[in-house]
């Protein structure tokens, strides 16, 4: 049992010592992720950690943290060539900070691979299995053979510290495969170290020389000698087993000197073991003693209890056999039983451990299958969740956009139809008004254009001008409708009312029973910004007014009583015939009216006026005169009339005053050089005078004629 758990022991030390970091320039990718440093630290790791001090300095001052994490992960490849665990974690743990502030995953995974390795030597498996488990998780954002291949040689080094060789073997040869079998590297040496040391546990002698052998060449291509101490160790075991002391002996010098050189105490305590095996199975016991002695006394410094067993142990049972004081056999022993105890409850205490780490490590290899499908499975559904809510935020503004733009142009269609309606219902309501107006209005209004065509007329236009209605006025022409003779006044009008704007006037239109109607016409010229120029008339009937017109104007030309013209008609007479016109007149005074007055009173004197007027008018031509001047006188004005007119009409008058109600004086004259009608009409009145008083009073009184009217 002690012999088992002894070779057990061993191996893990071997491995957990022995378990390097990833290659040094395996992979291009993973190059930049080392400073020369590491590589150094390889051979000389204490003067690499002196030099990192001004280095990391540098890489703070300059606040280059990339540069800085890759100094840190020499810092932790050097103290794990000189086996401090600590210092090897902390810088592992630093690194994965600046790592994840980078968001630079390998720099991540070599952090977290560095943790776990000291993990793994301190025998803290269980959070040795986390680190490693999330290593892998983390590494499969940018996947790397060579980092792949570090992790997988973690797990068998994890395997085998907890006695699973054939596990440790299989995760060796998962590394290996993930390298290639052509690539030499240092990764690859340690993956045949373990997957030898693996062999050796499951008592496969022979597999694990030829894997040895493989790993032997594989590390002379890099220059670690602490990976060569290893492998020698291996060798050293393996020669054991064969019974071959000398080979033991001389892979146990061989560790020393890399130890003295790389002054690793660990190696030197693992060198004096072999050589003490080697001095006890050549049955020198007081060398092997010398050297088990040394080894303790080495590990109990490194405070490796287990290991330090392990050689007291060894120490006592071949200080046993050499004879060997009791004195110091006995405090070999003491210093056993106080170790022993030690190791007791701490192999109590890491029993629990350990199957809490198996129980954890079973658990984190599903979890990590488990987060790995899930964060491949998230990932999908974040990138399509994004690209949905891409077009779902797309969408959303175009819609709002394209809603915006409709509810805009909405409103502005709104607006626009409802000032739209207000203006329609403007219009309406002044063409309800204007068409109410024209249908009621008694006079004509007519809306045409400059040549006089027709646009609009109102019911009275359509009426006065005899049409069906005002829609068959339109288009037709004013001067058509009016008849001939109108039209050229018409015509005269348009083009005064065009060329001064307005225009107004009274139209006399002949009907066809005789006589005119008369129009009042009113038109102004409109010329729109944007239409055509057009004309309205307004017309009203006068026909009345102006028949009412003449008719007083001739009742003022009369006289009251008797009904023949007054003076006034004397100058409308020589109006009408002024120019150059012959003209004749002859004056009648009564005589002895007054008596009349007096005998036969006053309304016989009126009879007698009245019929001595109708008595002069039936004597005289149409066109002649009568006009009562005033009193009993009296004249007849006849136009256009000569001596011998004149001298007819006088005949007539003086051979039938005897018919006259009245007897009367006349006298009469012609117009003389075109003189006016009171210079003619005195010349007459002179003959009637030199007639009257010629005749003497006696006579005129017996031509009196007193007669009923
Ligand atoms: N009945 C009547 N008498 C009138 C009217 N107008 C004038 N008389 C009268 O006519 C008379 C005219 O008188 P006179 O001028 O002296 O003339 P006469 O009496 O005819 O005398 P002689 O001319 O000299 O013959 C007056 O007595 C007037 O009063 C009238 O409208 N009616």
């Amino acid at each position: 049992m002690g012999k088992r758990r002894s070779t057990l022991a061993w191996g893990i030390w071997v491995l957990m010592v022995a378990w390097p970091l990833s290659a040094v320039g395996a992979e291009p990718a993973i190059r930049t992720l080392r400073d020369p440093l590491e590589l150094r630290a390889l051979g000389e790791p204490r003067a690499v950690l002196q030099e990192l001090h001004a280095a990391l300095a540098e890489a703070n001052q300059h606040n280059d943290r990339h540069r800085r994490a890759l100094l840190l992960l020499a810092r932790a490849n050097a103290c794990r060539v000189i086996a401090d665990w600590d210092c090897q974690r902390i810088a592992g743990t630093e690194v994965q900070a600046i790592a994840r502030g980078l968001d630079d995953p390998l720099l991540e995974v070599r952090g977290l691979i560095n943790e776990a390795l000291a993990d793994v030597a301190q025998r803290q498996y269980s959070h040795a299995g986390q680190r490693l488990g999330q290593a892998e998780l983390v590494l499969k954002r940018q996947p790397v053979d060579v980092l792949y291949a570090d992790i997988q040689l973690g797990f068998s080094a994890m395997s085998a510290a907890s006695g699973k060789h054939a596990m440790a073997a299989r995760y060796a040869e998962r590394g290996l495969a993930a390298l290639g079998a052509g690539q030499v590297s240092p990764i690859r040496a340690r993956l045949l170290r373990n997957l030898a040391q693996a062999q050796m546990g499951l008592d496969q002698w022979s597999a694990a020389r030829t894997t040895l052998v493989q790993a032997r060449r594989a590390v002379e291509a890099v220059k670690d000698p602490k990976l060569e101490a290893e492998l020698a160790l291996a060798w050293a075991r393996l020669a054991r087993t064969s019974g071959l002391v000398a080979q033991q002996r001389e892979e146990g010098e061989r560790v020393l000197a890399i130890a003295t050189t790389l002054e690793n105490a660990q190696l030197e305590a693992m060198g004096r073991e072999v050589l003490g095996n080697a001095a006890a199975d050549a049955g020198d016991s007081v060398a092997a003693a010398r050297e088990y002695a040394r080894a303790a006394a080495l590990f109990r410094q490194l405070d490796l209890l287990r290991e330090e067993q392990r050689l007291l142990r060894q120490l006592i049972s071949v200080q046993a056999r050499s004879g060997v004081p009791s004195a110091l056999r006995e405090d070999a022993f003491a210093r056993f039983l106080a170790v022993d105890e030690a190791v007791e409850f701490a192999d109590r205490a890491q029993a629990l451990d350990e199957f809490e780490a198996q129980l954890k490590y079973a658990q984190q290899a599903k979890d990590v299958a488990r987060l790995a499908h899930e964060t491949e499975v998230a990932q999908h559904r974040a990138t399509a969740l994004a690209e949905r809510n891409r077009l779902i935020v797309g969408l959303q503004i175009l819609t709002a956009v394209v809603l915006m733009l409709m509810l805009g142009s909405y409103r502005q269609a709104r607006q626009r139809n409802r000032r739209l309606r207000e203006a329609l219902d403007t219009v309406r309501e002044r063409e309800a008004q204007t068409s109410g107006l024209m249908r009621v209005t008694r006079g004509c209004v007519l809306l045409h254009d400059v040549a006089g065509r027709i646009i609009l007329a109102n019911p009275a236009a359509a009426e006065a001008f005899g049409a069906d209605s005002v829609e068959a006025m339109r288009g037709q022409s004013l001067q058509a409708l009016l008849p001939g003779g109108v039209a050229e006044t018409v015509d005269a009008y348009l083009a005064k009312v065009r060329s001064e704007g307005t225009g107004e006037g009274v139209l006399g239109v002949p009907v066809a029973a005789g006589g005119n109607r008369y129009w009042q016409c009113a038109s102004s010229y409109v010329e729109p910004a944007d239409a055509t120029p057009y004309i309205v008339t307004q017309a009203v009937e006068v026909t009345l007014h102006n028949l009412e017109l003449e008719a007083l104007r001739e009742q003022g030309l009369r006289d009251a009583l008797t009904g023949a013209y007054n003076r006034r008609e004397l100058e409308r007479f020589e109006q009408r015939h002024a120019d150059g016109a012959s003209w004749a007149v002859i004056a009648f005074d009564l005589d002895e009216f007054k008596q009349i007055n007096d005998r036969q009173g006053h309304e016989f004197g009126d009879a007698v006026l009245k019929a001595t007027v109708r008595f002069l008018a039936d004597r005289v031509r149409a066109d002649d005169v009568v006009v009562r001047m005033g009193g009993d006188e009296f004249v007849v004005l006849l136009p256009h009339s000569g001596a011998a007119a004149l001298e007819r009409i006088v005949e007539r008058l003086r051979e039938d005053a005897r018919q006259a109600p009245c007897s009367y004086s006349m006298g009469s004259a012609l117009r003389e050089n075109g003189e006016s009608l009171v210079a003619t009409l005195a010349r007459a009145d002179a003959a009637m005078y030199i007639g009257k008083r010629a005749l003497g009073m006696s006579q005129r009184s017996q031509t009196v004629l007193i007669r009923q009217p």
